[in-house]
């Protein structure tokens, strides 16, 4: 299975956003991040279409786009016209979740289904035959550079048995606290679609990207 390096850009330096985009391709990191905030489902408000849209032709790479916003429904058909390839909504953000993924799906980018560290993994179960990918959240969502939460790694293999049941093949994401000191604990427990913001863009994210993917090569 091949492992994907998403770096959010969430940690990046906004006035070499392009550049450092770039770094990150050339050293192999297959997707770009993007944490859309509202300032309602999470505290913080972080940016939106324009800046999507004004850096998609900057880069090659899949635009994985994490919609931290209450009734993401509303949205998707304007992400997915700004660029987006791939469409995360929190099941705890949507009054019809089932709708959400079909819309997602409906105008063209893949759809995932993301659950907060608080929400049982049980949760996802109606909705995972619908989904191409599913984010474990292992941060409370809102803010970058916290702590990996522990009992993130216990979800992600229930996650995986539960995807294992309905024999599906959707990725499983982890989003929040990896570093190249406890990624492999993420690896083994299941996951192949690694989100990394402070650990890829603080400091050089061409050198940070190259050892992140030395660690996600050796588990393909
Ligand atoms: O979704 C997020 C916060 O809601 C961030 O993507 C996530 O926390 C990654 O940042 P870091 O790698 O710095 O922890």
């Amino acid at each position: 299975m091949e492992m994907i390096l998403a770096p959010s850009i969430l940690a990046a330096d906004f006035t070499k956003l392009g550049e450092q985009m770039k770094e990150t391709e050339r050293e192999g990191a297959q997707y770009i991040h993007f944490d859309v905030m509202d300032g309602k489902f999470v505290p913080s408000i972080s940016f939106g279409m324009p800046v999507l849209a004004s850096i998609r032709n900057a880069v090659d790479q899949i635009f994985d786009v994490h919609l931290m916003i209450e009734e993401p429904i509303r949205y998707v058909e304007e992400f997915q016209k700004a660029g987006a390839d791939i469409i995360t909504v929190h099941l705890e953000a949507c009054s019809d979740v089932k709708a959400t993924l079909e819309k997602i799906k409906a105008c063209g980018a893949k759809a995932a289904i993301s659950i907060c560290p608080d929400t049982p993994v049980a949760e996802l179960e109606p909705y995972v035959e619908l989904v191409d990918m599913v984010l474990i959240m292992s941060v409370h969502p809102g803010f970058g550079g916290q702590s990996f939460i522990p009992s993130s790694l216990e979800k992600i293999r229930e996650t995986r048995a539960l995807l294992d049941r309905v024999n599906s093949t959707a990725d499983i994401e982890v989003d929040g606290g990896i570093y190249t000191t406890n990624v492999r604990e993420v690896l083994e427990a299941g996951a192949n679609v690694i989100v990394a913001g402070s650990a890829i863009f603080r400091g050089d994210a061409a050198e940070n990207t190259k050892n992140m993917m030395e660690i996600l090569r050796a588990y393909e």
